[in-house]
């Protein structure tokens, strides 16, 4: 066939397929499709479609109406394909695409400088979230390399603050699905649900039930915001393919009066469903994921109340490979920051004595991390290692004499004392050298506590974890005024430096953000099947080799996150070895150079040739 003849065929070529009632055109391109890739890191693999881009393997074919190779305007309003301007001369002549671009060319740095600048011109956060969610929807590499390059200045917009905003408001703001919503109303059919995801090469999940969005409460189904920021974390920071990543909100109803009366609320408008409705749902949910996307499916926890997420990863740790951010990722990221900090204030873990201020998944996921480590590292049971560690809710000292009262998670910290009801009392009488803010409630790591916490510690350690910045325990700049300059502070949600006395505080973020994008790498690349608690460890002991001396001379006790990639390989590395050593990993023969490998693995955003 004359390649004229073929491209007008190509371009005309369009052949239904169907399931049901549901009919997809696709154009044909036997030129491109089908250069088989090796299927190197998981991460990526199986077939390249005619833009490259990872598509089916054997193992999990495409369903017909899934591959759309798109030419002409069809391919300017691809997110995954289209380059906007960027297209040259001659991809504009072979797609299709004469006449409907300006004829300028640009660069991808160009149009990475041009965007900056526009979105440089909001000053409302939040049409700056607006404005990054347009580009991911109409350009996505162009969004993840702006994300990449510019992660320090973008990281506050896609994510912590401003996502909890956008989740508050998502029925105004809701545009396009950027992933599943599965509710009661699919009970008995999520598994079908799951197949009308056109992406099927899924290696990662990140689900809520939205019933603790943040320290912003029960936000239902506008909870979606977390799972797709937190999946743009993986790829920008952690380098997993965005095809890859599917965000999902379980809608089980929300408790929330002021979104059940909102007429914009998205959401199922009932009270959440509880007790056996609600494992049902969750039980078939996770059976679906299996059935649909293998052993290996990485599921991530993120949000959902205490109750619900001890209860999930209990019960599914053993089945399926699954990870809670808030309970693991927390945990691990704020035993990188004390393992670090040790360098500043001095001495081993054991040496110190910790008391947090809010007793639910992260009080008690760190409190429990920090236990096992040290438990590892003195050879001492981890009942004893507990001791040094407290815990205040909102009853107060968590305490003896409390614990016939007290939820199954905070009865391993109730410690013989007596009972003390305010967190003021509670630093006086226990004297911690850390303090850690985990409640959800902003502003409770008051003047007093901080005074109190200066009064008998050189260099008082105090994280404010709480998010966003209106629910932080205390502010970066109270931290180091009401201590005279000496704490050593960092927070959940970022602050600006402080300058207090002459001299320039860079306060850190204890975000789990440097932790499940590496983390998950490490389980993805390895192949491994479940999380054993020695691998957390390993991404926090990674995460605290990368502070150097520099961070330190700023009073920092994290990497900055402009590094992220570079910290994301070595945490995956470290992840993926404790991964063969417990021979949980499943990629075989293990990777030599483990960090080389994570980097080779990691989605460029770079404009691929589409010649
Ligand atoms: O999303 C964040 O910034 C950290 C986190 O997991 C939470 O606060 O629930
Ligand atoms: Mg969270």
């Amino acid at each position: 066939m004359s390649s004229k003849r073929f491209n007008s065929m190509r371009r005309f070529l369009g052949v239904f397929v169907g399931r049901g009632e549901r009919e997809v055109r696709i154009v044909m391109d036997s030129e491109k499709l089908g250069a088989v890739m090796e299927d190197k890191c998981g991460v990526g693999g199986g077939v390249q479609d005619a833009y490259g881009e990872d598509r089916a393997t054997e193992d999990q074919p495409v369903t017909p109406w899934t591959v759309s190779v798109a030419s002409g305007y069809t391919l300017l309003r691809d997110p995954h394909h289209n380059k906007g301007l960027a297209f040259t001369e001659k991809e504009r002549d072979a797609h299709y695409l004469r006449g409907l671009l300006p004829p300028s060319v640009s660069t991808q740095e160009l149009q990475e400088k041009k965007l900056m600048h526009s979105l440089r011109q909001y000053d409302v956060p939040l049409h700056r979230y607006v404005a990054m969610m347009d580009l991911q929807e109409r350009n996505e590499r162009l969004f993840y390399k702006l994300l990449i390059d510019n992660v320090e200045e973008l990281l506050p917009v896609v994510y912590t603050p401003t996502v909890g905003e956008a989740c508050q408001k998502y029925g105004a703001i809701f545009r396009r699905p950027q992933g599943l919503f599965i509710s009661l109303k699919e009970k008995g059919k999520i598994l079908e649900v799951l197949k009308n995801w056109p992406e099927k090469s899924i290696q990662v999940i990140v689900v809520t039930d939205g019933e603790r969005i943040l320290g912003l409460g029960d936000l239902g189904c506008q909870g979606m915001g977390i799972p797709v920021g937190k999946l743009s974390l993986y790829t920008a920071l952690g380098g997993v393919r965005p095809s890859a990543c599917l965000p999902i909100t379980i809608d089980v109803g929300t408790n929330n009066e002021n979104l059940l009366n909102d007429e914009f609320y998205v959401g199922l408008r009932q009270k959440r469903a509880t007790g056996q409705e609600y494992a049902e749902l969750l039980d078939e949910f996770m059976l679906a994921v299996k059935q649909n996307y293998g052993e290996k499916i990485l599921i991530q926890f993120e949000d959902f109340a205490n109750h619900n997420a001890f209860e999930l990863l209990e019960k599914y740790r053993k089945t399926h490979l699954v990870f809670n951010d808030d309970i693991q990722g927390t945990a691990s990221v704020v035993l990188a920051g004390l393992i670090s900090a040790l360098k500043l204030v001095g001495g081993t873990l054991a040496d110190h004595t910790f008391l947090f201020l809010g007793a639910g998944e992260a009080g008690t996921g760190i409190a429990e991390l920090i236990a096992l480590e040290i438990s590892r590292k003195t050879n001492s049971p981890v009942e004893e290692t507990r001791k040094k560690i407290w815990l205040v809710d909102s009853k107060g000292l968590v305490v003896s004499s409390r614990v016939e009262s007290l939820q199954h998670f905070k009865k391993p910290w109730a410690h013989e004392h007596e009972p003390v009801k305010e967190l003021l009392d509670a630093v006086k009488a226990i004297k911690p050298t850390v303090l850690i803010g985990t409640s959800g409630v902003g502003k409770t790591f008051t003047k007093d506590v901080v005074e109190a916490m200066a009064s008998f510690n050189a260099k008082p350690l105090i994280l404010a974890l709480s998010n966003p910045t209106s629910q932080s325990e205390c502010t970066a700049e109270e931290a180091y005024t009401w201590s005279e300059g000496h704490a050593i502070f960092a927070s959940g949600s970022p602050f600006g430096p402080v300058e207090y006395d002459g001299k320039v505080f860079v306060p850190g973020q204890a975000n789990n953000a440097y932790i499940f994008p590496g983390f998950g790498l490490g389980l993805i690349m390895s192949g491994t099947i479940r999380v054993h608690d020695d691998m957390l460890l390993a991404a926090s002991e990674a995460l605290a080799a990368q502070v150097t001396e520099e961070n330190y001379a700023k009073g920092l006790i994290y990497p900055p996150f402009s590094n992220i990639r570079k910290i994301s390989a070595q945490i995956a590395a470290n992840v993926a070895a404790k991964a063969y050593e417990l021979g949980l990993a499943s990629r075989l023969p293990r990777p030599k150079d483990l960090v080389k490998f994570a980097e080779s693995c990691m989605y460029s955003p770079i404009y691929r040739s589409y010649l």
